[in-house]
């Protein structure tokens, strides 16, 4: 039984040296035996993290009605079919069992503040307080989503390396992918909540997700069954984890590992980062994944696929939200 996630480290993985090859080596084994790996070496700096949560922090602090201004009154930011979140969402408004198509399943004890591509536009109208805190969280998630976006690029280069890909084929596929950041607060557990949900089991469907935390809190599934809680040596390390997307692109030869949060004695914080594909992008299985097995799943528009889950989580169609 694992106890703890497969380590990557690329301190000194620069593109084309052994230790890049070596790298994606790891990485294609942790993503074939638990979809999750940490990642260490990958050069944002620890400030860039501190800031995010320190304002974060800040902001979740506020009075809820300082906070419900800081919403968009769509939820979304263009047409309805648009499912890139911006701005605060309140404790037990989303359900991630609804996501998954469960129903009448407890939602989740989170606070969360959300952005997405749209922050790297200073002059984008975005659900920020126009005062100086709402100014300098505005720079602290652009800050940390640049950092992620191009982070993200290095991963997916190493993905192609150890898929037998042309080292630019995830940069071509995700060249206006609606990605997003999630700034997210966890309660402490106490006797006032019904349960210890700080996010019900669910899968991402990304093609990758990264995670900072500031202490334990997210469970990993195994396939065995059993439950890893997985600790990070230091802050400014992450967890990585692949999603349905690359799951269904691989024809599941990578495990989009089921996960959820626990709550416990203290506050935690994290920030998820969640990298998708471009609307028009084909998934079609990888060709060394189908060489030997026929692909499980026809080809799919990014679009058609993603649609169906974002649906189910804000209650379009008959998957309901809790
Ligand atoms: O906050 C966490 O630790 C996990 C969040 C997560 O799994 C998600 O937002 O999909
Ligand atoms: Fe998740």
């Amino acid at each position: 039984m694992m106890k703890e996630l497969p380590r990557i480290d690329l301190t000194s993985a620069t593109p084309g040296s052994e230790a890049e090859r070596r790298a994606a080596f790891e990485i294609d084994r942790a993503c074939k035996q638990v979809g999750f790996f940490t990642l260490s070496g990958h050069g944002i700096a620890p400030a860039v993290f501190e800031e995010a949560y320190a304002l974060s922090r800040a902001f979740f602090r506020q009075p809820l009605d300082a906070k419900n201004r800081c919403r968009l009154q769509s939820g979304f930011t263009m047409a309805a079919d648009d499912y890139t979140p911006y701005g605060y969402s309140g404790m037990l408004e989303e359900n991630a069992y609804a996501y998954m198509g469960r129903k009448g399943l407890p939602s989740d004890y989170v606070e969360k503040f959300s952005v997405g591509r749209l922050i790297e536009d200073d002059g984008a109208r975005l659900p920020f307080s126009t005062d100086a805190e709402g100014q300098r969280l505005r720079a602290a998630l652009k800050a940390y989503f640049r950092e992620c976006e191009a982070l993200t690029a290095r991963l997916t280069e190493l993905f192609s390396i150890a898929l037998d890909l042309p080292r630019d084929f995830f940069a071509k596929k995700t060249s206006a992918s609606t990605d997003s950041l999630r700034s997210l607060l966890y309660p402490q557990l106490s006797t006032e909540l019904v349960n210890d949900q700080g996010m019900g089991e669910h899968t991402d469907g990304t093609l990758l997700t990264m995670l900072a935390q500031t202490g334990p809190g997210i469970q990993v599934k195994e396939r065995g069954g059993s439950w890893i809680t997985p600790t990070l040596e230091r802050r400014d390390h992450l967890i990585v984890n692949i999603g349905d997307l690359m799951a269904r692109w691989s024809n599941d030869e990578y495990v989009s590992t089921p996960h959820r949060v626990v709550l416990s004695g203290g506050e935690r914080q994290s920030l998820a980062f969640f990298k998708l594909a471009n609307d028009d992008a084909l998934i079609e299985c990888f060709p060394k994944f189908c060489k030997d097995t026929p692909a499980k799943y026809e080809p799919v528009v990014y679009k058609a696929f993603s649609l169906q889950k974002m649906n189910a989580l804000f209650g379009v169609g008959d998957a309901g939200r809790a």
